[in-house]
């Protein structure tokens, strides 16, 4: 049996231009005879402004490890530093005050049904203290991604694609600089998922943003620095959109090659 436990390792000391820094980071769920590993001695750098996709097959850890970098689960082993902050050992309390300067754009867009798109929007501003200009951040939000004739629509009078986009909407308004999604595209239509991609790709540029987006949608990979590929739990490749296509492609035993080809 596996014992995880709190390392004396060394690791590098924090660096500026980071804004995750992961340096031999092992996860487990369950504990004792159940713990299963699922992720093991993962090392990564995101730069402030690089967009990255997190690619692998079904079960690989890839929402895993979106997760820990969201703070949204503690963790013992390694070294995961979020926008200048250690996470491994920070107690649940402390791991709240780091989510807050995240966005998050998981499939599971949790609107308030009762609210309308603009107040769904607005309760994130509300967090900031921004309470005169909440209405106005919202409906530029909104209308940047295509909702400017639906700012008064309660959950139930749209789509599905516009509901998912209320949510990004609301992950984006605080203007987060580090944006963790997972499938964002996935209940989008071609067009309002380019969109979406379009608008995370000016974020990251011009507000210097760090994407982390798991997605499995070959439109969108040409958006990235970056393609990292995740293979039971381990780091199999990093590399550019590009040079991902063509390791996949020039390999016949890669059920995942077509998927890629753009
Ligand atoms: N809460 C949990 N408890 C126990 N095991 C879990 C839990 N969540 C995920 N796992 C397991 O961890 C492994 C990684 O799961 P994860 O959801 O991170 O993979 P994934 O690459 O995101 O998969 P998919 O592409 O299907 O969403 C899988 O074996 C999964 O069964």
């Amino acid at each position: 049996m596996f014992k995880p436990q709190q390392t004396s390792q060394q690791f590098a000391p924090a660096r500026e231009d980071l804004a995750v820094h992961i340096q031999h980071l092992n996860y487990f769920f369950g504990a004792g005879d159940l713990s299963k590993q699922v992720l093991f001695d993962i090392s990564l750098e995101l730069p402030k402004g690089q967009i990255v996709i997190l690619t692998g097959p079904s079960g690989s850890g890839k929402t895993t490890l979106l997760t820990l970098a969201g703070a949204l689960r503690s963790l013992k082993d390694g070294s995961l530093r979020v926008l200048g902050k250690e996470l491994v050992g920070l107690s649940d309390r402390a791991l709240v005050g780091v989510r807050r300067n995240i966005g998050f754009i998981f499939q599971a867009h949790n609107l308030f049904e009762s609210l309308t798109a603009s107040q769904n929007v607005e309760m994130a501003v509300e967090l900031t203290g921004n309470f005169s200009s909440k209405r106005d951040q919202a409906g530029a939000m909104l209308s940047a991604l295509g909702l400017a004739d639906r700012v008064d629509y309660k959950p139930q009078s749209l789509s599905g694609g516009q509901k998912q986009r209320v949510a990004i909407a609301r992950a984006l308004v605080n203007h987060p600089k580090l944006i963790l999604a997972d499938e964002p595209t996935a209940a989008l239509d071609k067009k309002s998922g380019r969109d979406v991609v379009n608008y995370l790709h000016a974020l990251s540029r011009e507000e210097g943003c760090t994407v982390l987006m798991v997605t499995h949608d070959n439109r969108i990979l040409d958006v990235a620095d970056r393609i990292i590929n995740l293979v039971d739990g381990r780091l199999e490749s990093d590399s550019s959109p590009n040079a991902f296509i063509q390791s996949k492609q020039g390999d016949p035993t890669d059920v995942s090659a077509d998927m890629f080809i753009m």
